[in-house]
């Protein structure tokens, strides 16, 4: 990337530590207000990226997010802040960002990136930092950046874990060389129901402005080729060794660039993956609203000796918010073949966070004989149409 024109005077002082440094200098300075840097995400991990990049003087920051703040984002989305909630995460860090570095030009992509946009806008970059929480978007944001043969800064947390690594087609790996094939929908737990620990998006999101910076003054060897694995808990960083797939669907010999972006990755064209044929069991799954449960619940239909509701989210979802008189069991637990302790000829509601984990949970007890009814909209509907004072996560 080439350096702009010199830096002022004021540059000078305000950037003095990074002048000093040997390997960025007045050089890396300059290259850093010429650079354009998108980051996909103003959430956990694009928060803090968002900021070093900010307070680096990188001269243009591209935000894409369809999303609006919400409260339960403040313990980690540190760009956002109690006055921002409802507003549009894109024009909330944005104003994060010049309250830092008010020279910064801040594009804001407020709306999903797509297969039909994420061409066109990574394009404008010089590289991409994806704080995506979601496969689909990691995978398209990955696609897009082998295609346009732009670095793909990538970090992911669950928990008290993270990852980090820079993807680049021609250079070493892409996402999809790694990471070939996008696992099922909800086949993966997510934050918001596993949890994470807000300082460990610090960590993974300041390791993406690391390399950035890196990348951008040329500094270092990029970390491309390495897959660094982070776990807070025993507080240890590992360096995975992992290399480009000769035969990649995405950057290899398998690549089609006529098709869609993100195709190639997609659970449909998995050969034997779930959901690649056969009936769809969604079309024959009984269902009940959160108001029909109410109604239940009240006539005392779900006492155990005629019905049952039964919630299978996690333990830690539990200590938030629970839906009075339900039983408890994990999906781990139905998974592994634990008893449900249905009545006879009684019914079995069940209910997760939005309805995703208890429709899975259905499909299995009606498996083994069971009258099984899933909650829709889960414990958020209940919360949000029959309860709204109770809390939400
Ligand atoms: N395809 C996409 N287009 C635009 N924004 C996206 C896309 N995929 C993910 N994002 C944004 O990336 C951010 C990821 O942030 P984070 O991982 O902290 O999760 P969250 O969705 O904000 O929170 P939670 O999942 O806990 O409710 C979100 O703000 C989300 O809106």
């Amino acid at each position: 990337m080439p350096p702009g024109p010199d830096l002022t005077a004021q540059e000078r002082t305000r950037y003095a530590r990074h002048l000093l440094l040997p390997d960025l200098g007045v050089d890396g300075q300059r290259r850093l207000r010429a650079a354009r840097v998108l980051v996909v995400g103003a959430g956990g991990l694009g928060s803090p990226a968002l900021l070093y990049l900010a307070a680096a003087g990188v001269g243009t920051i591209g935000v894409v997010d369809d999303d609006v703040v919400d409260v339960t984002n403040l313990q980690r989305q540190v760009v956002h802040g109690v006055a921002d909630v409802g507003r549009p995460k894109t024009g909330s860090a944005a104003d994060a960002v010049h309250a830092i570095s008010p020279s910064t030009e801040v594009v804001q992509h407020t709306a999903r990136l797509d297969a039909s946009t994420a061409l066109s806008v990574v394009a404008d970059y010089d590289l991409v930092l994806d704080g995506a929480d979601n496969f689909p978007t990691r995978y398209l944001v990955g696609d897009a950046c082998a295609r346009l043969g732009v670095p793909h800064v990538w970090g992911s947390v669950f928990r008290f874990d993270g990852q980090a690594s820079v993807w680049w087609a021609g250079e070493g790996p892409c996402y999809a060389c790694v990471f070939p094939r996008q696992p099922p929908p909800d086949a993966v737990p997510s934050c918001a129901v596993g949890g994470v620990l807000g300082a460990v998006c610090a960590s993974i999101g300041a390791v993406m402005a690391t390399e950035a910076v890196k990348l951008v003054t040329g500094a270092g060897e990029p970390l491309v080729g390495r897959l660094l694995v982070h776990d807070a808990l025993r507080q240890t960083w590992d360096a995975v060794p992992v290399a480009a797939d000769p035969g990649c669907r995405v950057c290899g010999s398998g690549a089609d660039a006529t098709r869609p972006l993100g195709w190639a990755t997609t659970p449909a064209v998995t050969e034997g993956a779930p959901g690649a044929g056969g009936d769809d069991p969604a079309s024959v799954r009984p269902a009940v609203g959160v108001e029909d449960l109410r109604v239940l619940l009240e006539d005392g239909a779900l006492d155990g000796s005629r019905g049952l509701l039964l919630d299978v989210r996690e333990a830690g979802e539990r200590e938030i918010v629970t839906i009075p008189g339900a039983v408890w069991l994990t999906m781990g637990d139905l998974r592994a073949g634990a008893p449900v302790p249905v009545p006879d000829g009684g019914r079995v509601y069940v209910h997760c966070k939005t309805g995703a984990r208890s429709a899975e949970a259905v499909d299995l007890l009606r498996a083994r004989g069971v009258d099984a009814v899933n909650v829709e909209g889960g414990v958020l509907a209940w919360v949000r149409d029959v309860d709204p004072h109770l809390p939400t996560y």
